[in-house]
């Protein structure tokens, strides 16, 4: 592992790269490099033992100026401030990228959900949201779930921000539970994005899915639904793994065996499940094997300067954000490799999201089959736009979705006069 990672200077150095190309001048841009605002909280909780614990806690708005912040809520033993700032910076750019109108935010809380009772992790969000209500509301700042939250914890999200208003607030939050307001399609749009971005990478190389084979790091909302997905469209999923590690099976994995055992032994993970013919590996064998698509979905900093010489894999697909460190980057790209960049590739939760919240605002509600037919209407348009600009450029698709971001954030910038 790279000892100086920080997410927040590899999200500066694209900009800045994007921005140059753009021909924007260093003022441009400055505002960029600073979030709006940055709030951490202390959330003391009374444990299921008596004892009191104290849980830290952030949210950050990077940007509202495309609209209101909008960006998921984590909770993760390693979640601390420039992790936090990297992610809600990848939120302004995502947004703007497939061109919804919002800003970028993040929250988390530094603890361990596998480790919590059901009765902490709803005390951590009441007390957590309680915290954060000054920053939050439908038309400044919309959470969302992330990795160690789910639509459970939305739903508690927006009963405790509902208490404080005095009256019921749906549009706070995204990803609730469906009866709450949630949108039908959220719980698999991020997968469902990946799924989309990947199917279009193939063809634009001329490869038949069928004959692809791939390997998905994590196994969460985003990784369990982009293998189901990709596994529906006929590709072989030879690779998957958790935080417990992963299992390979060379002809193929039985993927809708394997999601009904995840579905059953959440907590357990992978460790239990045995199918046969395959064989368990590390979460950094996962990395290297030699695939057509890897698709990293659990977190940051996963492909860096360490092991980016050893993928082997022909694509990447980012389901996660920043798995792949900026020095890695230059490294895959010398040696060929194509990565689609998170901010387009897993850009599906959040554009869903903002399905919700515009029924939220309406009082209306919307078919899976409509939601999931936009959802395609956003994520097909706006991977052409970014594979165009790329190649007219001769850079990287991630170059291409930054010259796009960059370009709408700054021109919002100026065209509301947020710097004389
Ligand atoms: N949930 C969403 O709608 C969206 C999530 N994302 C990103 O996708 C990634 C995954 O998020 P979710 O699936 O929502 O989280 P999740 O909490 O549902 O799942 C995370 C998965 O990663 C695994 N994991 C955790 N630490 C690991 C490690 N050190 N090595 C290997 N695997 C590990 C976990 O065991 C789990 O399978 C994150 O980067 C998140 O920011 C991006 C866009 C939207
Ligand atoms: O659905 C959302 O609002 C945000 C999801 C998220 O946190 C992400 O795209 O990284």
């Amino acid at each position: 592992m790279n000892h100086t990672y920080n997410p927040y200077d590899n999200v500066l150095k694209v900009v800045s790269e994007a921005a140059n190309i753009l021909g924007y001048t260093d003022s441009d841009i400055e505002a960029l490099k600073y979030p709006e605002r940055e709030l951490k909280v202390a959330i003391p909780v009374r444990m299921d033992d008596g004892s009191t614990k104290v849980f830290e806690g952030y949210r950050i708005q990077h940007s509202t100026s495309r609209g209101p912040a909008k960006g998921g809520i984590r909770f993760h033993p390693d979640v601390n401030l420039d992790e936090v700032k990297a992610l809600a910076a990848w939120m302004t750019f995502k947004c703007a990228v497939v061109n919804i109108p919002y800003g970028g935010g993040k929250g988390g809380v530094v603890c361990d959900p596998n480790k919590l009772t059901e009765d902490e992790i709803r005390a951590i969000t009441r007390r957590f949201t309680a915290a954060i209500a000054p920053l939050i509301g439908p038309e400044q700042d919309i959470p969302a779930p992330d990795v160690g939250t789910n639509a459970a914890v939305m739903g508690w999200m927006m009963d405790t921000y509902s208490m404080l208003k005095g009256h019921c607030v749906h549009g706070v939050v995204t990803g609730k539970p469906i009866e709450l307001g949630g949108a039908l399609g959220r719980s698999e749009a991020t997968g469902r994005g990946v799924m989309f971005t990947t199917k279009n990478v193939l063809k634009k190389l001329d490869i038949d899915p069928k004959n692809t084979t791939v390997a998905i790091q994590g196994m969460g909302n985003v990784g369990s639904i982009t293998a189901k997905l990709l596994h529906r469209e006929g590709m072989e999923v030879v690779a998957v793994s958790d935080v417990s590690g992963g299992i390979y099976k060379e002809s193929g994995l039985n993927i809708p065996d394997i999601l009904d055992y995840l579905s059953q032994n959440r907590k357990n993970l992978l460790t239990g499940y045995e199918e046969d013919g395959m064989t368990r590996i590390s979460n950094a064998e996962l990395l290297e094997l030699d695939v057509k698509v890897l698709i990293p979905a659990a977190l940051e900093n996963q492909i860096n300067d360490s092991n980016a010489e050893r993928v082997r894999a022909d694509i990447i697909v980012e389901a996660a954000n920043g798995p792949i460190a900026s020095e890695a980057d230059d490294i895959l790209a010398e040696k060929g490799i194509l990565v689609v960049p998170d901010i387009l590739a897993n850009a599906g939760g959040v554009v869903v999201s903002y399905f919700e919240w515009v029924q939220n605002i309406q009082s209306v509600s919307w078919t899976e089959e409509t939601v999931n037919e936009k959802l395609k209407n956003i994520m097909d348009p706006a991977f052409e736009a970014v594979w165009d600009i790329a190649h007219k450029n001769k850079g990287t698709l991630r170059t291409g979705a930054y010259l796009i971001a960059v370009k709408r954030v700054v021109e919002a910038k100026k065209a509301r006069a947020i710097w004389p």
